[in-house]
């Protein structure tokens, strides 16, 4: 396999993995390294033996394929059409931006550049959702009629030094940063979605920041913080959707889908690994699948990387996140407006992985 070489911008909490995984997945090759905190981008560079370069100098580089994104929300559209009109491959964190305009304008320019767009979560393509997809492919709970996506937590300010994004408007509340888990792995394996309604609350106005340097300073809430939704898939399931930073404790499943032959409880999609369980019979473990241990974060991008060599799709592709960002962006002014909303864009379903990564 050739090698990809990788330029990655924003090198804060979740550059780590991508770092680490970067350098153990086939067919990649870390080149340079940038961030506005010089700092932040020096720890990293010394750390992987790469250059810590402006963000200019890194898209200047002519032997760099694919810019990774990880900065905030705010910053992927500005810095994902720095990356595209530099000449480069843009793979980024969800979501793909922090408004559907946005994220339109940047698969334009893609597809005006014959560049391509690859964007997390790419959980899906993990041991347990592989699991759940071949089961549901395979028969096993027959045709999908209906299910739930349930994320409900206390808030990220509970954990995260610098959790202003996730409050902050546009781009922040739960929808926007775990949505994407919930609504790409139900795309994974419902297809895409055709209309929403939902009902939305913001039941504190500040948030207190528990850990980090900033410990104790708050945070001003500028979204929605308790949403609850109603999908329709263009399959016929109906699934609810509920997604929190307001609950301390629930006892829900992450994913459960309802066949007309039987259910099945699928792993927590911000996950690479767990069981997939039946309403009868034995449940599949995720271990006994490629990437179903551990965490994979950085294997869409492997896939990209492939993908462009052998002239074939990828999977955690930007249609998919534009699909999957506009179901977002429909929920929220469905709850708004008081009224279901269509959903216009299409996506197919993606590829289920083969064992060429592994
Ligand atoms: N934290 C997590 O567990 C996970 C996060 N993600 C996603 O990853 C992304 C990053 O999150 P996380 O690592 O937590 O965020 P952090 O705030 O920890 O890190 C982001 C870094 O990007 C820098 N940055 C912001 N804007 C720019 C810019 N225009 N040019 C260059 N650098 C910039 C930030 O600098 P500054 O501090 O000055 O803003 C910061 O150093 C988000 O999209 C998030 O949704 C995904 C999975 C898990
Ligand atoms: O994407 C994410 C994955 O999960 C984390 C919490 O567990 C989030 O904070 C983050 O933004």
């Amino acid at each position: 396999m050739s090698e990809t070489s990788i330029g990655i911008i924003g090198c804060g909490v979740i550059s780590g993995i991508y770092l680490r995984n970067i350098a153990r997945l086939p067919g990649l090759a870390l080149r340079a390294v940038a961030d506005q905190r010089p700092a932040a981008a020096e720890a990293a560079a010394t750390e992987h033996h790469v250059p810590a370069l402006s963000v200019e100098a890194l898209l200047a580089r002519d032997d760099i394929d694919i810019v990774v994104n990880l900065t905030v929300p705010a910053a992927h559209s500005p810095v994902g059409r720095q990356v595209l009109e530099a000449g480069k491959h843009l793979y980024l964190e969800k979501p793909l931006a922090a408004t559907l305009g946005e994220a339109q304008e940047l698969a334009h320019l893609a597809d005006a550049r014959g560049l391509r767009i690859g964007c997390a979560p790419d959980t899906f393509l993990g041991g347990g959702h592989q699991a759940a997809r071949a089961a549901l492919d395979g028969g096993r709970i027959g045709r999908p009629i209906g299910g739930t996506a349930t994320m409900m937590v206390a808030g990220h300010e509970r954990w995260h030094p610098n959790p202003d994004f996730y409050y902050s408007a546009p781009g922040g509340g739960p929808l926007m940063d775990m949505g994407p888990y919930y609504l790409t792995a139900l795309v994974h394996l419902l297809g895409p979605v055709r209309e929403v309604a939902s009902l939305s609350s913001r039941p504190r106005t500040v948030r207190r920041i528990a850990a980090g340097d900033r410990a104790g300073e708050t945070v001003p809430v500028e979204t929605d913080t308790h949403i609850l939704g109603l999908l329709a898939f263009e399959g016929g399931a109906l699934v609810q959707l509920a997604m929190s930073f307001d609950v301390q404790a629930h006892w829900h499943s992450p994913i459960e889908i309802y066949g007309t032959e039987g259910s099945m409880r699928v792993p927590d999609p911000n996950r690479f690994d767990g069981e997939v369980e039946f309403g009868d019979g034995a449940p599949l473990a995720a271990a006994d699948r490629a990437h179903g241990a551990d965490n994979w974060r950085g294997i869409g991008l492997a896939d990209m990387a492939a993908a462009i060599g052998d002239d074939r799709p990828h999977r955690a592709s930007g249609a998919l996140a534009l699909h999957v960002l506009e179901t977002i962006d429909a929920l929220q002014r469905a709850a708004d407006a008081k009224r279901t909303i269509t959903i216009t864009s299409d996506c197919e379903r993606p590829q289920p992985m083969t064992e060429e990564l592994a």
